[in-house]
């Protein structure tokens, strides 16, 4: 069972409802949340800016396609991505944009890749003011649910706040268009993978899709219309909390009717040391989020040794 809470009830730290949230991240670790202050209007609107995107011609999306850079920042085409080794590339389409490191920062020079610039398509500033703001919006409210698990699995409210100064956030819009006549048993819009990060905030159009893994190892749908968002956890979160939250695994097969989603993936700063608390052991994220990368983006690939997909 995949829960839904309340946030305005969790900022409250409400017992009832923060008992429900360490349940949720250790067990299933997905959840739903509601009451966020972004409203359904809100949440549609974006997704409305996301279609007239991906709506482009290919030669003008091809202007900010991420595969002519050595980063993920702009457009990726169908098939540029391969989340599961074990899967042909995905058959989504995305539009990455995310945190910038202000120019000339020393550090953004040295980690180019997760703090690379972003790519605007032309002539379409309603488009890049309204993805920035909604960015700014769902970090907020990714940063409120990030507190209440730290307090949740009885740490302090503020445990996490330090590590995401500087994100290496990333929020995308991904176009699932109607699956495909050829797709087969390897093919997904996105195949099953678990994120890399630590929280991921998903919005959908409320088209069904997203199937989760869960504890029994069945796959349950999951759906959430604008103004219910998805939250689920990534890599680096269950290392740091040494497995008290959860990084489960997702997929997207599709189906008849094309479908838009928007996950921010809220990643900490570069240098944050995401291995258990008091283990003596050093992961760093930066290091960690740029190998997944390298791993799973197949103009990246060849950075991380891995075969590139045929
Ligand atoms: O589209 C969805 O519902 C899930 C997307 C997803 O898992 C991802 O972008 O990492
Ligand atoms: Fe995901």
């Amino acid at each position: 069972m995949i829960d839904n809470l309340d946030l305005a009830k969790l900022d409250a730290r409400e017992t009832g409802e923060m008992t429900r949230l360490a349940n949720a991240v250790k067990n299933v670790g997905f959840l739903t949340v509601s009451n966020t202050g972004i409203e359904a209007d809100r949440v549609r609107q974006v997704m409305d800016s996301y279609r007239s995107f991906f709506a482009l011609p290919e030669p003008i999306k091809r202007k900010v396609d991420m595969a002519l850079t050595g980063s993920n920042r702009g457009w990726g085409a169908a098939q540029s991505e391969q989340v599961d080794p074990g899967a042909n590339p995905d058959y989504k389409q995305v539009f990455d944009c995310g945190y910038e490191l202000p120019a000339g920062d020393p550090v953004a020079a040295r980690e180019l890749s997760v703090y690379a610039p972003n790519l605007w398509p032309d002539d379409m500033l309603d488009f890049k003011v309204d993805i920035q703001a909604y960015y700014t919006e769902t970090a907020g409210v990714a940063m409120r649910i990030l507190r209440a698990i730290a307090a949740a699995i009885g740490q302090d409210d503020t445990a996490f706040d330090d590590a995401f100064g500087t994100p290496m956030a990333l929020l995308r819009g991904n176009y699932y268009p109607e699956r495909p006549a050829w797709a087969g048993d390897k093919d997904f819009g996105i195949a099953a993978h678990t994120d890399y990060g630590c929280l991921t905030l998903l919005a959908t159009d409320g088209v069904p899709g997203l199937e989760v893994q869960m504890p029994d190892e069945s796959w349950q749908p999951v759906s959430a219309s604008p103004g219910l968002f998805v939250i689920n956890f990534g890599e680096m979160l269950e290392f740091w909390t040494a497995g008290q939250v959860k990084a489960t695994l997702h997929r997207v097969k599709g189906g008849s009717e094309e479908r838009i989603s928007v996950p921010l993936f809220f990643n900490p700063a570069y240098d944050t040391n995401v291995a258990p608390v008091g283990s003596g052991q050093v992961i760093t994220a930066g290091d960690h989020l740029t190998r997944r990368y390298d791993e799973t983006y197949i103009h990246l690939q060849d950075r991380s040794g891995s075969t590139p997909a045929t």
